[in-house]
């Protein structure tokens, strides 16, 4: 599958001669870390946790740790489902995926990448919004 977002934060990096944002952030022990930070985060708060009631959380991570590092230019490929086959039929709002991302900046945040980087982070990540939100509108 294409990853969207790789494709456009690889393309930011060629254009701008940048080392990868994977790299800059600590590689693939900084991305477990925040991917842990985040599910932490995610399940804690009421509007999304009923979401994951029934899910095998160590997979999840392990599928979320290789579609983040390789959205950020990480040098694995990932493999699982595409964004629109992870989300279908679970009927994630506007207003629920822009939460998750929240909970992603504010992981981010508390281990330690800054501010401009997770800006990069968060942009790259909006036009998932039309995938993992079946009715979405174009964001
Ligand atoms: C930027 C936004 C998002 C990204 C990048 C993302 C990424 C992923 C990935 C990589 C998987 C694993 C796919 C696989 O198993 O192969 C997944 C599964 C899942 N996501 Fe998301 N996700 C996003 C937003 C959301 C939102 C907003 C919700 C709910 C509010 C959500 C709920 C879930 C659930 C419940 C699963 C597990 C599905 C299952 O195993 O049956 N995701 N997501």
């Amino acid at each position: 599958m294409a990853i969207v977002v790789g494709n456009e934060v690889t393309q930011m990096r060629e254009e701008s001669g940048m080392a990868s944002i994977f790299d800059r952030i600590g590689g693939s022990d900084a991305v477990a870390a925040v991917v842990n930070e985040f599910y932490t985060r995610v399940v804690a708060d009421p509007m999304l946790r009923g979401y994951f009631a029934d899910v095998d959380m160590a997979k999840l991570k392990a599928h979320q740790r290789s579609f983040v590092a390789a959205a950020l230019g990480g040098p694995q490929e990932y493999r699982g489902k595409s964004m629109d086959e992870a989300h279908a039929g679970l009927g994630i709002t506007a207003e629920e995926f822009d939460q998750v991302v929240f909970h992603l900046a504010g992981a981010l945040e508390s281990c330690g990448v800054d501010a401009e980087t997770i800006g990069s982070i968060a942009g790259a990540l909006a036009p998932l919004k039309e995938q993992v939100v079946q009715s979405a509108v174009a964001a």
